[in-house]
């Protein structure tokens, strides 16, 4: 039986990797991906992995229906035997309801691979709508960690190193603060940082930590 699966998990924990691994072994037993994603940081119709693979994609646009893109293939003559989707944290609603009817419908799986969450702690409308869908929900073993150490389960994003909570839910970027990427609304200041929930809540990324545990009211009073 065919799965709608959603690999989700914060910023940097190895989404796009598992994605790129993925396709290479199926590559290998001779099995056709269509590979979709949008706004990589790499560039238009590209999926990328911090640790320096690449392969080409098919870019999402807003309008795109990405059943109807897989039946074009087919129809086509192409040969489509399972679908990956990178950055689906991106896709509109109704585009992960037509990757469950490629699943239904086509009888091929589907892996996506998507943040849960915005920097606000808010689910972007398309993993909201992947996770009502999908058949499996699967957390990355490779977790990302927060500065202090435990597990990090929220994405910050920064703005000349301070954390922000308001702003455009998209802002293409990326972690230790470099921004990067061609598509969708860049910032050149803006940065992103994983934090477990309560560093998230109380606003402290790693910088201002140090720059906390180093503040003179913080420091011990000497009364010698
Ligand atoms: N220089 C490096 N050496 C080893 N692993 C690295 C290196 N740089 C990045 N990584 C690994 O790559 C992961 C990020 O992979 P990536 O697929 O780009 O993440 P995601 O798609 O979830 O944002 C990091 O969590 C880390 O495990
Ligand atoms: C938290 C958050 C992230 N983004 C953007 C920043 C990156 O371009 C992608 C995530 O890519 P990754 O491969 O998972 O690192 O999403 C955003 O637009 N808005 C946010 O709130």
């Amino acid at each position: 039986m065919s799965e709608l699966v959603f690999f989700s998990g914060t910023m940097d924990c190895g989404k796009s990797t598992l994605a790129l691994q993925i396709v290479h072994n199926r590559d290998q037993r001779g099995l056709q991906s269509l590979i979709f994603t949008r706004n990589d940081r790499a560039g238009r119709g590209k999926l990328s992995s911090r640790l320096g693979l690449v392969t080409d994609a098919v870019e999402v646009t807003d309008t795109m229906d990405l059943y109807g893109h897989a039946v074009g293939v087919l129809s086509r003559g192409g040969r489509v035997d399972y679908v990956v989707v990178d950055e689906a944290q991106f896709l509109a609603p109704e585009q992960a309801d037509q990757l469950a009817r490629v699943v239904d419908e086509l009888d091929m799986d589907v892996y996506a691979f998507g943040i849960t969450t915005d920097f606000r702690t808010r689910l972007f409308p398309g993993s909201q709508r992947l996770i009502e869908l999908a058949d499996r929900i699967e957390a990355l073993q490779v977790e990302a960690l927060c500065w202090c150490g435990a597990r990090a389960t929220h994405n910050a994003r920064t703005a000349g190193g301070v954390m922000v909570v308001e702003g455009a839910q998209v802002v293409i970027g990326d972690v230790e603060g470099g921004a990067a990427g061609t598509a969708g609304t860049v910032a050149a200041e803006v940065g992103y940082e994983v934090l477990c929930r309560r560093h998230h809540r109380r606003r402290m990324t790693r910088a201002s930590a140090a720059a906390g545990a180093l503040s003179p009211d913080v420091l011990p009073v000497n009364h010698g």
